[in-house]
């Protein structure tokens, strides 16, 4: 089963806030995951799906089918909220069972839904057990088997992984992606967190005042923003505005860049994007300070050159994220090079040019 957004607009009473035209489709066994700031619009998307309330203008469909009117009850989604929501006084196996009851299905066939359910989210043994003696991630393992037991048309998780601890929502990342895979199931996913989104998604809708900026597979989002919203929101970015003086050529602030701009219009400003892991530091091992990926495209010249001064240099583990003073502008670079770093290039290639 698909979801679909014809043109959904949600104006709140006060005027403020919402969303406005968004259109969008899930399709069969897709996990699309929704991104943006807070009061970008993440929530009101889902309580239209939901049911919560009903779009000003445009259609949402399930399966086909225009869903306006139909009760919150009836649309038969699954929901997982970011507080598991579950009945304290029912066993775990009754609170999965809880969704089959209501749906008048047999109590052997409830229970037998419901162990298997509680199996795919690798808690066998806990049926018995009353939720509020399990840890915050085996209640979200519950809460996501409550979601799907009734095999509901659609998956809605709304910030799910939010109140776990890092490592844990790490696990359960993996785990959401595992079942969402295995019950094929149209889901949307909401979350703040942009490793979450870039790891868990077949695509990401960025959203931002309500409008739907980009809707992309991960990797296209990361490399390919459409503009410095989406560039500075997903990962790190060093964004600098400039101007387009030739097809190769963008003036900025630390001087001319080479990129490729033939794209754009010679005078049109612009802002070039600049991965921190896309900065090379120079090395010892380069000893003239020239990059050895610049020597290749242009011998002799270097080309995207700066030299600075590091004033902040973070170990990560991995990775080292460290910022280097250029001029009155800093470079943020990412690498795991261990040695000094007075230097940086930047390959023309890595250089994205966006709208100003
Ligand atoms: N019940 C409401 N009445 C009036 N305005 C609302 C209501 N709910 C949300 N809004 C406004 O609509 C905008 C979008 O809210 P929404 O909750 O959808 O954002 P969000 O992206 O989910 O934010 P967060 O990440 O903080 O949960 C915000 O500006 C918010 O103030």
């Amino acid at each position: 089963m698909t979801i679909r957004f014809d043109n959904v607009t949600y104006r709140y009473a006060t005027g403020k806030g919402g969303l406005s035209d968004i259109s969008l489709e899930v399709g069969k066994g897709e996990l699309l995951v929704v991104i943006g700031p807070s009061g970008s619009g993440k929530s009101t998307l889902l309580k239209l799906l939901a049911g919560f309330m009903e779009p000003q203008a445009g259609r949402i469909l399930i399966a086909g089918q225009d869903i306006r009117g139909v009760s919150a009850q009836h649309r038969d989604l699954g929901i997982v909220f970011q507080s598991y929501a579950l009945f304290p006084h029912m066993t775990v196996l009754e609170n999965i069972a809880y969704p089959l009851k209501l749906r008048r299905v047999g109590r052997d066939e409830r229970i037998e839904r419901a162990r298997n359910a509680l199996r795919e989210v690798g808690l066998a043994n806990a049926g018995d057990r009353l939720p509020g003696t399990l840890s915050g991630g085996q209640q979200q393992r519950v809460a996501l088997a409550r979601a799907l037991v009734y095999k509901p048309k659609a998956l809605l998780l709304d910030e799910p992984l939010s109140a776990l601890d890092a490592g844990l929502r790490t696990d359960m990342r993996d785990l959401i992606t595992h079942i969402q895979r295995a019950a094929n199931i149209a889901t949307i996913h909401v979350t703040h967190d942009q490793e979450e989104a870039l790891s868990m998604a077949d695509r990401i809708a960025m959203i931002h005042e309500g409008r739907l900026l980009q809707l992309a597979p991960p990797r296209e989002l990361y490399d390919a923003p459409v503009d410095t919203t989406v560039a500075a929101f997903v990962g790190k970015a060093n964004l600098w505005p400039g101007r387009v003086v030739s097809p190769t050529l963008v003036a900025t602030a630390f001087g001319n860049i080479e990129c490729v701009a033939s794209a754009w219009q010679i005078g049109a400003a612009v802002t070039l994007l600049i991965r921190p892991e896309a900065v090379m530091p120079i090395t010892d091992d380069d000893g003239q300070g020239k990059g050895p990926r610049q020597e290749d495209k242009q011998p002799g010249r270097p080309i995207n050159r700066f030299n600075g001064t590091l004033t902040q240099d973070r170990f990560l583990g991995a990775v080292r994220r460290y910022d280097l003073v250029v001029g009155d502008g800093v470079i943020t670079g990412e690498t795991g090079y261990r040695g000094i770093i007075s230097g940086v290039t930047i390959s023309p290639d890595d250089v994205r040019v966006l709208p100003a």
